[in-house]
């Protein structure tokens, strides 16, 4: 197992860069999940850290040795990509054989051993009843298994996951999630998962690293990050599905306006609001602070809603801006539909709408 360490790293395709003198260590046998939206540089980075990508500066280090001029082969990693890579005609046992029978790994395991090793692989996986099935004959849940099976085979140090249950339907995704967890828990090995699935992420990583634009905005625990977000990317985008983000504008001795409604803020953001270095700022709020109400303040249009389960998801434009109200109250409305909103200021947090940087005390 290893600890790795990336510094100073700066990659470039062409005029475009994507790192920036970019640092991130990566603790012994965590599991980490790297989450950011498209584009953002996740998978050049595994790429990277793979050794499948030698163009770019900087260093890398595996337990304190520096593999840049070692090819992917000499990493001691294994790497399940999204689109499997597994020979179709081949059977799930040929599949699993492969990597020990690489030109680095003559001699390294005689026959019985990488038999042993196939069949406690395909144990681990829960893959032994379809050893003789060609991989064209199995479904894809059955050939993602297949694909991590031929990644642990070695028993690599590192372990480079990208989208590896993104293609799976919500049910097959939720019981490969907490597969790969308990194999994780098992081996202990060093485990980098890329994902754009904030769920996941959360479900998942011991350490989540969010990246954007190439730039790491906030590492550490999920939950720790979700509650406490360092800047107003983080809080939207990890909180997408409970937290709406506003731009409102002080009005001066704690007060604040959005749209026509001027209100006074907590006390605890209004003493935060005085440090604010521009009069626009970005309020966040649980979703759960906003209702539906004849008599509430702020007039909306309702622009999608939909029921989970017991509760009501209703997204509404309020001047340009989005508000995403989660409710337990079945509100009858339709598409269109015009409504007047209350908000309860609570458990609220601020950031400067220029820098997203938290306002804190
Ligand atoms: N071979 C390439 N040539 C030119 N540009 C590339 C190449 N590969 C990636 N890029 C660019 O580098 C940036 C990072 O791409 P990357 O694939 O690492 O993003 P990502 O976060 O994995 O995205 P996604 O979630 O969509 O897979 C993007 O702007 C992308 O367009």
């Amino acid at each position: 197992m290893a600890n790795i360490q990336i510094s100073q790293l700066s990659k470039s395709f062409g005029a475009h860069r994507v790192f920036d003198a970019l640092d991130l260590e990566i603790p012994d046998r965590a599991y980490v999940c790297l989450l950011g939206p498209s584009g953002c540089g996740k998978s050049t980075l595994m790429r990277i850290i793979s050794g499948l990508d030698s163009d770019h500066t900087g260093s890398i280090r595996f337990d304190g040795h520096a593999v840049e001029s070692l090819s992917s082969a000499d990493r001691d990693i294994g790497m399940a990509f999204q689109n499997y890579a597994l020979y179709p005609h081949h059977t799930v046992e040929g599949n699993l054989r492969f990597p020990l029978l690489a030109p680095k790994q003559k001699g390294r395991w005689s026959s019985a051993e990488m038999t042993k090793r196939v069949h406690e692989t395909a144990d681990l996986l829960r893959i032994t009843p379809l050893l003789h099935r060609t991989i064209d004959q199995l479904s894809g849940g059955q050939q993602q298994r297949v694909s991590l099976g031929r990644a642990l085979i070695r028993h690599p140090k590192v372990l480079l996951l990208d989208e590896p249950v993104t293609h799976l339907d919500a049910r097959l995704r939720f019981s490969m999630r907490s597969e790969l967890k308990q194999i994780h828990k098992t081996m202990g090995t060093t485990t980098i998962h890329v994902t754009h699935d904030q769920q996941e992420a959360l479900a998942m990583a011991d350490v989540l690293v969010i990246m954007r634009n190439g730039r790491i905005e906030q590492s550490g625990p999920g939950m720790r990050i979700y509650r406490d977000p360092d800047n107003s990317f983080v809080a939207g985008f990890l909180g997408d599905a409970m937290r709406t983000l506003l731009t409102i504008e002080l009005a001066g001795e704690g007060r604040a306006r959005l749209d026509t409604y001027e209100f006074a803020l907590p006390d605890d953001l209004a003493s935060l609001v005085a440090q604010a270095p521009h009069r626009e700022i970005t309020l966040a709020l649980p979703n759960t602070s906003f209702s539906i109400d004849p008599t509430g303040p702020l007039t909306g249009t309702v622009v999608a809603h939909e029921m989970i389960e017991n509760t009501q998801r209703i997204v509404l434009k309020v001047a340009g801006q989005r508000i995403k109200l989660l409710s337990n109250r079945v509100e009858r409305v339709k598409n269109g539909d015009g409504v007047r909103i209350r908000v309860g200021i609570t458990d609220g947090m601020i950031f400067d709408k220029q820098s997203g940087q938290r306002l804190r005390a």
